[in-house]
């Protein structure tokens, strides 16, 4: 029998880009995912435009329970990486596959920042349940099952975003935004000092792979954070330039 060819040997043939959205809760990021599907999709792309935790139906009600539900921060990362693989085999790698651009609100970044950074659950452990939900190996398998579609990563590893687009503004500010938006759940009723460990997490690893990371400083007015969303994106030829 032959050995299965490594997914990242097959030639490239994926035409979408995989974009993340990240930040603190009150960052801003949901008040600009939309703008940014929409400068793709006029410019001919199929946009899936998804979320993390969620995505699918069971991934809701996973969402639903790390919300809601008090649970022990290895639980809370385990639910995580249970609906982003349920998330990856239904939605993500079929859209990919298929050429079309997914946009992420929240990937495993957030499990990083909030589990890792946040809650103290160990970057190590985090690394392995990484490798487990989004290794080639197992991309490998979903390539197998879906016939007629050939999913590629870009590099041997992990599957990850093109682009993380990562909305940095002060824990205060995010912290006054949300004061009378909403009811706080489980996450945003958190202290500051919690959202300081997160944005520092955040700030490490976008400092570590700046090839991927886009820092957009969103603690301005929204049209200048769109502005400088759109202007990123056109910059790294995500958008074309338009006349
Ligand atoms: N640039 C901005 N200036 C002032 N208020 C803003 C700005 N951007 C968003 N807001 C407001 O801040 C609140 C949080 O915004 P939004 O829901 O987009 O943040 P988020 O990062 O998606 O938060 P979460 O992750 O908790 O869903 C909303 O009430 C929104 O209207
Ligand atoms: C993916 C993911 C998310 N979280 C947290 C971060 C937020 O507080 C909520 C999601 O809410 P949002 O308003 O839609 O951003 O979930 C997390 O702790 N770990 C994760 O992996």
């Amino acid at each position: 029998m032959t050995e299965p060819v490594p997914v990242h040997q097959v030639p490239l043939t994926r035409k979408g880009w995989f974009i993340s959205v990240e930040g603190i809760d009150g960052a801003g990021k949901s008040s600009h995912i939309q703008a940014m599907a929409t400068a793709l999709e006029r410019q001919g792309h199929e946009v899936v435009l998804t979320r993390e935790p969620g995505g699918t139906p069971l991934g809701e009600k996973l969402r639903a329970l790390l919300l809601h539900d008090a649970m022990d921060a290895l639980t809370e990362t385990l639910l995580a990486f249970a609906a982003r693989r349920q998330h990856m085999r239904e939605v993500i790698v079929p859209a990919l596959a298929r050429g079309a651009s997914v946009v992420c609100d929240r990937f495993t970044d957030a499990t990083f920042a909030y589990q890792g950074y946040g809650r103290g659950v160990a970057l190590q452990q985090l690394m392995q349940l990484e490798q487990w939900v989004q290794g080639d190996w197992l991309l490998q398998d979903i390539r197998q099952s879906e016939q007629g579609q050939t999913y590629v990563t870009p590099s041997p590893g992990v599957l990850q975003p093109d682009w993380t687009l990562w909305f940095d503004v002060p824990p205060e500010v995010a912290a006054a935004r949300l004061q009378n938006a909403r009811e706080p759940d489980r996450f945003e009723a958190e202290a500051r000092v919690f959202f300081e460990r997160v944005a520092a997490g955040y700030a490490q690893r976008a400092a570590a792979e700046p090839q991927r990371w886009i820092r957009v400083v969103s603690d301005a007015p929204r049209e200048a954070v769109q502005a400088a969303v759109l202007s990123a994106l056109t910059e790294r030829g995500v958008l074309r330039k338009e006349g």
